[in-house]
């Protein structure tokens, strides 16, 4: 059976006044590539900055490979791209080599020293999402899609076990998000990177994840994708509004 990684237990939140978890219960075993889907607002980037360790829950429990979330040292485990990572303008002065190399930080500490083959592992990490050939580009000449390769590329490079990406494919047009989440799946399955991701894009990525999370203040579902299909629609409009939709 494979490794439990994430366990959150009655998890909830509140931004001052605002509810936005309540008593959240889920796990993600290792290998899971984990689609979360829910309406705007229904609390998935404040799920996500919790499970990083950057909100602390009012109440309930985390676990990170099997250690309290207060007491797990391991932060480069999990890799995170945020929602705007893709947004630098042209004039922005660092190329796609720099940023990369910056994700190494997480893993030597910001003033240690870099390994002696940086280069090779910016190569690497450039190479697992196709971008090995825009090296020397500077990031903002690079399209949306481009961007978020390099940002996925930043985080491999600290050699993550989990990858949590919040809806990484916003403003990139429809033939680029499938290579793009082909690129994830070949992440998965080739280097066993067990994938969170918060999408709006169902009927996209429904042939290539593992397990769904329906998520709306609460957990609804949890489940393997073949039992998210058994769903019906009228359940999901129930739990989700009508921002979930399934394409059959
Ligand atoms: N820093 C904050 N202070 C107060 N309220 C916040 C803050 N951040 C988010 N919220 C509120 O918390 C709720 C959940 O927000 P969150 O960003 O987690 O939702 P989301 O599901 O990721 O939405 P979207 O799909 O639109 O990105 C929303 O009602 C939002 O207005």
């Amino acid at each position: 059976m494979s490794k439990t990684i994430i366990e959150m237990k009655n998890v909830s939140f509140q931004y001052e006044y605002t509810q936005v978890l309540n008593n959240i219960s889920f796990k993600v075993n290792e290998g899971d590539f984990l689609a979360i889907l829910g309406p705007n607002g229904s609390g998935k980037s404040t799920l996500l900055k919790i499970l990083l360790g950057l909100l602390k829950p009012l109440a309930g429990e985390i676990k990170l490979f099997g250690q309290p979330n207060d007491t797990f040292r391991h932060r480069e485990w999990i890799g995170y791209v945020s929602q705007k990572s893709n947004a630098f303008n042209s004039g922005f002065p660092a190329t796609v080599e720099e940023v990369v190399k910056s994700g190494l930080a997480k893993k030597v500490g910001l003033f240690k020293r870099m390994p002696n083959d940086a280069a090779k592992q910016v190569q690497d990490a450039l190479k697992a999402v196709g971008m090995e050939s825009f090296r020397g580009k500077n990031i903002g000449e690079l399209s949306g899609g481009q961007q978020q390769r390099v940002f996925i590329a930043r985080a491999l490079i600290a050699k993550p076990k989990v990858l949590v990406l919040d809806e990484p494919t916003v403003g990139i047009d429809h033939e680029n998000v499938q290579s793009f989440y082909d690129m994830l799946v070949s992440l998965n399955k080739e280097q066993n990177i067990t994938i969170i991701l918060v999408t709006h894009d169902v009927d996209t990525v429904s042939n290539r994840i593992s397990h769904v999370a329906c998520l709306n203040q609460t957990i609804h579902f949890h489940g393997y994708k073949q039992e998210f299909d058994e769903i019906s629609q009228e359940q999901l409009d129930k739990w989700q509004g009508h921002a979930v939709r399934k394409i059959h």
